[in-house]
Parts: structure tokens; C-alpha cells; sequence
């Protein structure tokens, strides 16, 4: 197993929780290296704080490789995942497979695709053959169009079940991890403890191995954040206080100053 793998799946025998941003390009990925994340999502996301979008589905793999790449220069030591966007690994084993390795050969350590029990023969496809997969259930957004807006999932027993079911089939075959979205949080620590491998909460509670945070909502650069987002700045603020700064000192010439020659 990969070493930096291993120590995850250590660190939740021991407890240790870790911390996981999105980011989409060099810079953001560099910050949040050298702040001490542990592991780096380029979430498809990516469309909507990104983008602009009002969804994830019109990500492609042609972009989700692309700002792979940016990531990978900047991640440093942190685990990088990639989303396998809409559309590029959903018909079968094989498919998912020829994307998983154009994310790989973008850089990525993992890859994240959305499913329950119904991936599981891809996801044993692509363990078997080398790659790190990590499942991703709950509010799985590539799936809005079904539900006609982002709710939560696993609120009725039923639901909870079969997403307690869908986390065993997965782990049994072959994911390296588990993303956990906008599920109740006694659900979510059910989970973590039925299974050996990690999992990664967002809006899930405090009891999954890891979180993941997506960046512009943590640096209050996002217009709209979900309710469970903490926003740790109000990026918004000081980017559009200092680009208004900006504006006034060349508005009144005081930048750029005057050289002599
Ligand atoms: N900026 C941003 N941050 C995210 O975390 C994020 C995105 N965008 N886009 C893709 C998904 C969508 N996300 C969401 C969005 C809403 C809820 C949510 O809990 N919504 C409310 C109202 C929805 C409803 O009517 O059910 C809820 O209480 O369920 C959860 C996750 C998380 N992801
Ligand atoms: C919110 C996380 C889990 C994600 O899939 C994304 O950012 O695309
Ligand atoms: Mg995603």
C-alpha cells in the first residue's frame, strides 16, 4: 500500500482526525500544503466555484485533468484525490477505468467517483488493477437532476440502510476511502466504525476519520455556501476591500508612484 495511504488508515485505528481541502489550482494547493492539510480534493466542484455553474454536471475530463495537473505541482506531501466528472466512468468497469488513468497521468493519488453498491464491481475493477478509489456517497451531487436540488440523504431508516449497506459493498470492493455527504451524523459515525477503511465527512459530523471543506467556502470566497460550510475568513471581503483600494489610488494617482527616470 502506498505509504501515505497506510498512515491514514493508522491514523483512524488511532483516532487522529485529518483534514482535507478542495482546490483547483497551484497557488491554493501550495497555501494549503504548506498550512498542514493532509490531503487535497479537485472536486468537480470545480464547475460551480469555479465555473459558476449551477451544478457539477458540465465538468469534463479534459478540465478535471487539466486543474489535476495545476494541483499536483502545488500539493507538496498532501494526498491529492481528482472526481471523476458526470458522464466519464458511469457505463461500466472498463470506462471508468480509461478515465481513472487520465487522472492518474495528470498526477492524482486517487481518484473519487459517486455510487453505492452499484460501482462496486467498477471499483473492484479498478482496485484490482491498480488504482486507488474512493467512493463517495450520500448527497452525491452528480445525481441533483434526479432530486431536483442538493438535499440530504439517510435522514429516514430506510435510506440509512441502504447507505450503511452501500458502504460495506464498497469497502469489501477494494475502495481506499469513503466521502460521506450531508448525511446525519449518527449515520456517518455508524459507518466510520463498520468499516476499516477511512472515511471523509462533509456535513456528516464530527465523527468521520477525516473532513473535507470546499476552499471557497472555508476563505468566504463562495457567493453561496452550504449550511454546514464554516467560513474561517471573509475572503470575499478582503479581496473586494483591497481591489477597491486599488481602484481609488489609481483613481487618484497614487499608484503607481512616480520614478525620478
Ligand atoms: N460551494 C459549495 N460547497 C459545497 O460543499 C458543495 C457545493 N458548492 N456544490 C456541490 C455540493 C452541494 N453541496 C450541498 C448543498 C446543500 C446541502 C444542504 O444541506 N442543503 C439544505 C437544503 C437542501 C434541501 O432542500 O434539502 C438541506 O438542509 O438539505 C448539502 C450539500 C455540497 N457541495
Ligand atoms: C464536496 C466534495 C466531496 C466533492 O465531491 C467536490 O468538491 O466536488
Ligand atoms: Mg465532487
Amino acid at each position: 500500500m502506498h505509504k501515505k495511504i497506510a498512515r491514514w488508515v493508522q491514523d483512524k485505528k488511532s483516532g487522529i482526525k485529518r483534514a482535507v481541502v478542495t482546490a483547483y489550482d497551484y497557488p491554493l494547493a501550495r497555501l494549503a500544503a504548506e498550512a498542514g492539510v493532509h490531503g487535497i480534493l479537485v472536486g468537480d466542484s470545480l464547475g460551480m466555484v469555479v465555473g459558476g455553474g449551477g451544478d457539477t454536471l458540465g465538468v469534463t475530463l479534459e478540465q478535471m485533468a487539466y486543474h489535476t495537473g495545476m494541483v499536483v505541482r502545488g500539493a507538496g506531501d498532501c494526498l491529492v484525490f481528482a472526481d471523476l466528472p458526470f458522464g466519464s466512468y458511469e457505463k461500466g468497469p472498463e470506462q471508468a477505468w480509461a478515465t481513472a488513468v487520465t487522472l492518474l497521468r495528470a498526477g492524482a493519488d486517487v481518484v473519487k467517483l459517486e455510487g453505492g453498491a452499484e460501482m462496486a464491481s467498477t471499483v473492484a475493477f479498478c482496485a484490482e488493477r491498480g488504482i486507488n478509489i474512493c467512493a463517495h456517497i450520500g448527497l452525491t451531487p452528480q445525481r441533483v437532476r434526479q432530486w431536483g436540488s442538493f438535499q440530504r440523504q439517510g435522514t429516514d431508516a430506510d435510506s440509512a440502510r441502504r447507505l450503511q449497506a452501500d458502504a460495506g459493498a464498497l469497502a469489501d470492493a477494494g475502495a481506499r476511502f469513503l466521502v460521506l455527504e450531508a448525511v446525519p451524523d449518527a449515520l456517518a459515525a455508524n459507518i466510520t466504525r463498520d468499516i476499516t477503511i477511512p472515511t471523509i465527512g462533509i456535513g456528516a459530523g464530527p465523527d468521520t476519520d477525516a473532513q473535507v471543506l470546499v476552499i471557497h467556502d472555508l476563505l468566504g470566497l463562495g457567493t453561496e455556501s452550504p449550511p454546514f460550510a464554516r467560513r474561517y475568513i471573509e475572503g470575499g471581503r478582503i479581496v473586494r476591500d483591497a481591489l477597491a483600494e486599488y481602484v481609488r489610488e489609481v483613481g487618484n494617482s497614487q499608484f503607481p508612484p512616480r520614478r525620478k527616470r
